[in-house]
């Protein structure tokens, strides 16, 4: 019972932590729930024994103590694990103290814990800079370049603070500042102040006195406005660079040596100030954004940073109205941070006059701020919306800045929707398949979201993730990542750890559900689940920082996202295109608008050689088992190129089409969503879209003749048995029995076309295939087929063989055998009452068949009647009822004629078979009906 009570009062301290936002307020509300009173009313038991235990965890390292009045106790795992820092102490004498180290961990140094954006904006350039100061032997030169108040200045001073901290810098090095600008107009001046002089050097110079690289000697000189500096001072300069030596102005005999660090500013484009051999000598160049370029988010953050500083410089409370607020939010400051900081101050200082009372908080107005960023903003209609009495407190200003993200928004979403359904593998499919739609707008808000856009981040950590991703492929032999996605992932992967406020408190939230959750992925989904941890880790480790619970769902959903054509459409299509992300961005709108995954990319860099692109598109193949056909498209002029290094790719027939276009993709991914082989595909889509394409043909199709039969695949097999047996046994020739009903239908987009070559059909009816020849049985029986088969067999058969097929044929397919074979009757009983039947219809008709159609007739009408003596009759034909309307008098005559055979076998005749003659007599070809009688008499004589 007790160790119940003792987890339950751990859960509670845990469960309290991380409702807690370390960056915002620490309400007492919440705060009360870390005291030992509160959860003894809680739960129900007495002060001491939670007391008792709250010493017990912080003597085993679980909390982190506060002794303040009351005493607060932490959950040290959650407050390290959700606020990515640690706690250096387990006991801390004040909630300041605490949440000082707590923000000073934070951020990875405290050296740029004050400059706003170290952790977004401004973070690539951070890295440069310690990357700079670190750099083994001495550093190495940098180059800060950007527009006028951006922070060169602050950044300089940072870093050198950074080499202290971290203990590269000697405490006793100084940081020299000089501005080169300075001495624009006395140059000489600037070497003096620089390399220091000799005694004697100019009037004046009564004493040998040092420079100030001599003053920053293992420390940092800073060469602010650079661009000032003459260019025989550049060289002086980079001699010192290059081997550490100068002479002092006025002695051109003696060397001093020197170990400086140098940084160097400039508001210019450097290639246009500064000697070529100067820039050289300085290997990071560090672009600082203009505040314009920053993100909104920034802005706030600055602006709340400059009033608190000011708050602490006069020692009072600051607020703003919310109309001040929002100009000071909304105005441009083309001198950037340095203006608006200055702006901020000279308001204050506005504020701060008026407030005489020294206890009394100092309010800031619209009349305090500029007069000039006043009339800036006054046709801003959007300001209306703001009063100028209601006032804002600094953390107001921060707090109303923190609205929940759009990240937050979707997690929501998601933890919602997995609440909903049923925790099993069925559930998690439906999960998986729910968010989609979610995810689908987010990857827009990614993609458009200017603050986001552009970061220089952007670009380090696409290359982080790229090669992530590779090591993740190659070790799971899973599919890689689109260039596409891997943008996506970027922008997720910069959100998530940049703009995920309310994280913690969606943990809380969803506590249960997460972990239920992380099982479920583990229970069901091992290679996922394997992938995800080993995703987290890198990420984890290459950024130093921490992917909690919602970070692998998160990722969870974004890989299915990707995959999602777990039913890819038959034939994939990849397509292949120069740019960076070109290729990927097609195939993703394309997929996307088709809603089925159809395309993959590989996207090229420009210069890359075709070599490279066809490794890369085998590879892609390789990874395609048992897929017999691919589109492949690709950009303008590389059609020619590409397709020579497809041969001989083993079992697949590759498709190449050029001048790859989203119209084109899309025209092509719905024919391959209709299931059109690729031969159709790429020549209704060239023809319609003006491209070329040819096609590698890699794959062996078995040669075949197709047999049909028109009433049924039973007499299609016996048909084809016939011809088989004609065919020599050397022959590779197979004879494949087929649909006739789906083979008009669908002519050559029929599949049968894609798994064979076909030779020619042979039936009883012309299923008018386009470009597909056609025997018909009567012409083998009539032996007019022979010219037909030559010509196809021609390849096929030897001149000997083929006169022996031909021979067999005839033996084979003569009426007599044909009926012999075709029915279980005996052939010539059958034929006399066939002949009947026949006469008779024709008479009461009126009509006069061609020998052709009497021919197939008889077998036509001799397979009926087997048909109906073994009660395997068609009952099913299209449009019966519209038949039996308009067709009266022929079914009347077929009755008629069929009434010996009916009552002779005792069957009856449906009018579905009597559709099929009427169908047979009219409509297999009407030509052939004709008034001239061809004689039925000659048919005997075959
Ligand atoms: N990111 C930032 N966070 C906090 N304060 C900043 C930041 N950037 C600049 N500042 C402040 O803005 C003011 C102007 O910055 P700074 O003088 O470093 O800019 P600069 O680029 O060197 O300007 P200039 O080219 O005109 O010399 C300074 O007071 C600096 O402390």
């Amino acid at each position: 019972m007790t160790d119940q009570v003792k987890e339950q009062v751990l859960k509670y301290l845990e469960d309290a932590t991380i409702g807690l936002d370390l960056f915002g307020e620490w309400k007492e509300s919440q705060l009360k729930e870390l005291t030992a009173g509160h959860l003894a009313s809680k739960l129900g038991v007495s002060r001491n024994l939670i007391s008792h235990y709250f010493n017990e965890f912080h003597h085993d390292g679980l909390v982190v103590k506060v002794n303040s009045r009351p005493v607060y106790f932490f959950h040290m795992q959650s407050l390290c694990e959700y606020f990515h820092t640690k706690a250096d102490m387990r006991t801390y004498d004040t909630l300041d103290e605490l949440r000082k180290n707590l923000l000073h961990n934070a951020h990875h140094s405290s050296a740029f814990h004050d400059l706003v954006g170290a952790n977004e904006s401004l973070s690539y350039c951070i890295e440069q800079c310690k990357a700079a100061i670190t750099y083994p032997n001495g550093g190495l030169p940098i180059l800060l370049q950007g527009p006028t108040g951006t922070g060169k200045s602050l950044i300089a001073r940072l870093m050198y603070d950074y080499g202290v901290e971290k203990e590269i810098i000697d405490k006793n090095g100084k940081f020299v500042h000089i501005n080169c600008a300075e001495f624009t107009n006395n140059p000489e001046m600037l070497m003096t102040n620089l390399f220091g002089y000799k005694k004697g050097a100019y009037t004046g110079a009564d004493k040998d006195t040092q420079g100030l690289i001599a003053l920053a000697e293992g420390g940092v000189l800073f060469l602010d406005e650079v661009h000032g500096l003459k260019p025989e001072c550049q060289e002086k300069i980079f001699l010192f660079m290059d081997k550490g030596i100068y002479h002092m102005v006025g002695d051109n005999e003696t060397w001093h040596e020197g170990k400086v660090r140098l940084i160097f500013a400039t508001t210019e484009n450097p290639d246009e100030v500064l000697l070529k051999t100067l820039l050289r000598r300085i290997p990071i160049l560090v672009k600082i954004p203009p505040l314009s370029d920053r993100p909104l988010q920034e802005k706030k953050e600055l602006i709340h940073h400059v009033v608190s500083k000011e708050m602490e410089h006069i020692g009072r409370t600051v607020k703003l109205s919310k109309l001040a607020y929002q100009i000071l939010e909304t105005a441009a400051y083309p001198g950037n941070v340095g203006e608006l900081k200055n702006c901020i101050r000279a308001s204050v200082a506005k504020a701060f006059l008026r407030a005489s009372n020294k206890d009394e908080e100092v309010e800031l107005h619209l009349f305090d701020l500029p007069g000039t960023m006043i009339a800036a903003q006054s046709e801003n209609e959007t300001l209306a919306e703001y009063d100028d009495r209601t006032m804002l407190s600094v953390s107001d200003i921060l707090n109303a800045t923190r609205t929940e993200s759009t990240l937050y928004l979707l997690n929501q979403q998601f933890l919602r929707l997995f609440t909903m359904i049923p925790h099993n593998e069925a559930g998690m499919e439906e999960f998986i398949h729910s968010t989609y739609s979610k995810i689908e707008p987010y990857i827009d808000y990614l993609f458009f979201n200017e603050q986001t856009q552009n970061l220089p981040k952007f670009k380090l950590l696409n290359n982080l993730l790229t090669s992530i991703f590779n090591i993740l492929a190659h070790k799971y032999n899973i599919d890689q990542l689109s260039n596409n996605e891997i943008s996506i992932m970027t922008y997720f992967v910069m959100d998530y750890t940049q703009n995920f406020t309310g994280r913690q408190a969606l943990l809380k939230q969803y506590k249960k559900e997460c972990s239920e959750f992380m099982d479920l992925m583990q229970d069901y989904y091992i290679m996922d689940d394997k992938v995800i941890m080993d995703t987290v880790q890198l990420l984890e480790d290459a950024l130093d920082t921490k992917f909690d619970y919602l970070g692998s769902l998160d990722l969870f959903l974004f890989f299915h996202y990707f995959d999602r054509d777990q039913g890819r459409a038959a034939i994939p299509a990849v397509i292949i295109a120069h740019g960076y992300s070109i290729a990927s961005s097609i195939a993703e709108t394309a997929n996307q608008l088709l809603q089925r995954r159809i395309f993959d990319a590989i996207d090229m860099p420009i210069e890359s050689d075709f070599e490279v692109v066809v490794k890369k598109l085998r590879e892609y193949l390789s990874r395609l088992p048992g897929c017999k056909e691919v589109v492949v498209m690709v950009d303008m002029g590389s059609l020619q190129e590409i397709y020579k290094h497809l041969e001989n790719i083993k079992d697949m027939n590759i498709g190449v089409i050029n001048n790859v276009t989203t119209m084109l993709a899309l025209d092509i991914g719905t024919m391959i969503l209709e299931n059109d082989p690729i031969s159709y595909i790429l020549r209704e889509a060239s023809e319609r879209n003006q491209h070329n394409f040819v096609i590698v043909e890699n794959r062996h199709k078995p040669d075949v003749i197709l047999s049909v039969c028109e009433t049924g695949i039973g007499t299609a097999e016996k048909i084809s048995e016939l011809i088989g047996s004609s065919l020599p046994a050397s022959s590779d020739i197979t004879i494949v029995p087929y649909d006739y009903r789906s083979l008009k239908e669908m002519g050559t987009k029929s599949p049968v076309f894609e798994k064979y070559h076909v030779l020619f059909i042979v039936g009883t009816c012309d299923p008018e295939v386009y470009d597909m020849p056609f025997i018909s049985i009567e012409e083998l029986i009539q032996q007019k087929s022979t010219d037909k088969t030559d010509e196809v067999f021609a390849d096929y058969l030897t001149k000997d063989e083929l006169m022996q097929f031909n021979k067999d044929m005839i033996k084979n397919f003569s009426l007599d055998n044909l009926l012999n074979y075709l029915t279980i009757l005996d052939s010539e009983k059958i034929i006399n009452s066939v002949e009947e039947i026949i006469r008779e219809i024709q008479n009461d008709l009126n009509l006069h068949l061609d020998s052709g159609i009497v021919l197939g007739l008889y077998i036509h009408i001799s397979c009926l009647i087997e048909r109906l003596i073994i009660d395997k009759y068609i009952t099913k034909f299209d449009h019966l009822e519209e038949f039996i309307r308009d067709h009266q008098d022929f079914i009347q005559v077929v009755k008629k004629a069929f009434v010996k055979v009916e009552s002779c076998y005792n069957v009856e005749i449906p009018v579905s078979e009597i559709g099929y003659l009427y169908e047979y007599i009219y409509n297999r070809n009407r030509h052939s009906v004709n008034e001239e009688a061809d004689s039925v008499n000659g048919l005997w004589e075959i």
